[in-house]
């Protein structure tokens, strides 16, 4: 498996070996032993989830609070995502910034995404399956996030917001700028 940093300490895109022959591919989407050696992560993923979505649904910007915040790692089974990740952790030189990527079917690279960011992601194609571990169990009560059109985020969706499905719940996010001010 390659594992490469980036530049949001903590987080790491992880691309598997795939193994490919005349019936199609086999890869391993996680070994926990490779995955600890070659990011010096020690995780215990306790919840995996799944969604699929249509192209144009932009689900986020999401993570729990306090002791339920969640380290996730995730992958696209089927179709594509633009993916990206916000550093919210006060004290990291990164904090506010975000990293985005391109996660498909096809080279089946991964993000993990630490305890303390922001998550969400925008389908790129129809029936997209969306795949993630996480290491802390889903609690409604610490549900908390961003706008994903925060103006100080900035995020580039590359689509405009008429293109975009969107919760109703993702619609009354708060603002970063709430959110700092509040914590
Ligand atoms: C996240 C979650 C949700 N649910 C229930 C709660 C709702 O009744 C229903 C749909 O939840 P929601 O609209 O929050 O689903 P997404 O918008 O895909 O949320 C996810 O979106 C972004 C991409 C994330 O990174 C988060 O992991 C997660 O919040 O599933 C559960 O029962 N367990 C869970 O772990």
């Amino acid at each position: 498996m390659l594992v490469e940093k980036v530049f949001l300490e903590g987080c790491f895109v992880l691309t598997p070996k795939v193994f490919e022959d005349e019936r199609g591919c086999f890869f391993e989407s996680f070994n926990k032993a490779i995955f600890e050696k070659q990011t010096g992560i020690n995780t215990n993923f306790v919840q995996d989830n799944q969604s699929i979505s249509s192209k144009g649904v932009l689900r986020g910007l999401h993570f729990q609070t306090g002791d339920f915040a969640q380290s996730k790692l995730v992958r696209v089974i089927k179709g594509s995502v633009l993916d990206v990740c916000v550093d919210l952790r006060k004290t990291s030189p990164t904090f506010g910034q975000h990293f985005s990527i391109v996660l498909d079917e096809t080279k089946h690279k991964q993000l993990y995404v630490p305890r303390g960011f922001a998550h969400g992601f925008l389908a790129l194609e129809n029936d997209t399956i969306f795949s993630y571990k996480c290491d802390n169990f889903y609690n409604k009560n610490a549900e908390s996030g961003i706008l994903f059109n925060d103006e100080i985020l900035n995020i580039n969706w590359g689509l405009s917001r008429e293109n975009l499905i969107v919760s109703e719940k993702d619609m009354e996010l708060p603002t970063f700028k709430s959110l700092v001010d509040e914590y």
